[in-house]
């Protein structure tokens, strides 16, 4: 076995990695298609960076160009398909011109730097700009996981692509202070050793790291598949079951929640005048002029049909009754624009404030419901409550 310092061994090692990454990423890309587009510029990163190491370990054996300027090329495309990969994982559009822009300006300023003897110019330019890309990409993989995670944790996790662009930043510390061992990643000093480990360990890390944070968006898909609605995209009968089963264990402890059931006024008229398609869209516009007309802490759910629950936690019905209300307004103003025709939205409104001798919250909503029956024989369009 060769001598674990010797930096061709440990260069081999790293591009074998990348290589093997890279393979993976293209096979959960277009085999498996998971978050394709961000497993596509991932595989692209590693093949890239393989590409870019094997081309300058060559120096000296290929043609200057590419053992030079091509590996170059090689880092900064791959380092950009990195940093456009990260928002991606969640679907965020990355911003495109200024990674490209810095790609394009650096790869033209190298072809005027000469890359012979003195490397300092050339070594700083190049991984300013790798720095440069991979910091971005580090500060986005950071937001996308405070967006889930404490900041503490986030920031763990973030470290990696932290630990990264330091190393990029070091190198053209180096370049700047020793430009004369800037030539190959192959000589055979102490910094060069170090900075190929950490190269290699961070190689691992970082591939893990987005493996990881592509692996969380799926179960994050997985567990919204199980509790949301498809059409409307509010939670699920089952997921509104259990919190209101929650807010009813809660009761017996002095806490206090309201049911609001909600259901479209004529909606088979809707329907059959327009279309089914068009139902289904009027059950989303529904939803949408219902969303600012709650709180955080509410949920709105979907029953079934064109029927719809609301769980007030910590509301009387009083309080309920104005929520009520005010969805009912809002939806009213909002007509149901379709294929250039105006159709007006209204619902009817059932509300029943929890009791602490009901055994359960599917007596609540029985309640809720009978109000909202009450409702629409009054007319419909109205808000109609229940006495506990
Ligand atoms: N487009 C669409 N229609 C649905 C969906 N679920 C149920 N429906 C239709 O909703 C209609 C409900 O009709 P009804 O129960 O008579 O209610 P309504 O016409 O709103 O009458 P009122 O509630 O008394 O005002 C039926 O025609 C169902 O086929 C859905 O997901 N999409």
């Amino acid at each position: 076995m060769m001598p674990a310092s010797d930096p061709r061994t440990l260069l081999a090692a790293i591009v074998l990695i990348f290589l093997f990454a890279g393979i993976v990423w293209l096979l959960l890309a277009s085999g498996i298609r998971v978050t394709p587009r961000a497993s596509y510029c991932l595989a692209l990163t590693n093949l890239m960076l393989a590409g870019s190491l094997l081309t300058h370990a060559a120096r000296g054996y290929g043609p200057d160009l590419l053992c030079f300027w091509g590996s170059d090329l090689f880092a900064l495309c791959g380092f950009t398909a990195f940093r456009l990969g990260i928002p991606l994982i969640a679907d965020h559009v990355p911003r495109r011109w200024p990674s490209l822009a810095l790609v394009v300006g650096t790869a033209l300023l190298l072809l005027e730097v000469p890359y012979r003897g003195d490397m300092q110019l050339h070594g700083v330019v190049i991984y300013t700009a790798l720095s440069l890309l991979c910091g971005a990409a580090g500060w986005d993989a950071f937001r996308l996981l405070r967006q889930r995670l404490r900041w503490r944790s986030a920031l763990g996790l973030a470290a990696p692509f932290i630990v990264f662009t330091l190393m990029m930043a070091l190198r053209g510390v180096e370049a700047l202070l020793a430009p004369e061992r800037m030539n190959s990643m192959g000589s055979n000093n102490a910094f060069n050793i170090a900075w190929l480990w950490s190269m290699l360990a961070l190689n691992l890390v970082i591939n893990a790291n987005v493996a990881f944070l592509i692996l969380t968006r799926l179960v994050l898909n997985i567990q919204r598949l199980t509790r949301r609605d498809p059409l409307t995209d509010c939670w699920n009968r089952r997921a509104l079951s259990e919190a209101m089963e929650r807010e009813h264990a809660r009761l017996q402890r002095g806490s206090r929640y309201t049911l609001v059931m909600v259901d479209m006024d004529h909606f088979k008229r809707l329907n059959d005048t327009l279309g089914h398609a068009a139902g289904d869209l009027a059950l989303q516009a529904l939803v949408q002029a219902l969303m600012p007309c709650v709180r955080d802490i509410d949920m709105l759910g979907r029953l079934g049909g064109e029927e719809f629950c609301v769980l007030l936690p910590d509301t009387d019905l009083a309080g309920a009754a104005l929520v009520a209300e005010r969805m009912r307004a809002n939806l009213e103003a909002h007509p149901f624009e379709y294929q250039g025709k105006t159709w007006p939205l209204t619902a009817s409104f059932g509300i029943a404030e929890a009791g602490r001798e009901e055994i359960s919250a599917e007596q609540v909503l029985m309640r809720a419901d009978q109000a909202l029956y009450q409702a629409k024989a009054q007319g419909r369009n109205l808000v109609q409550a229940s006495g506990a």
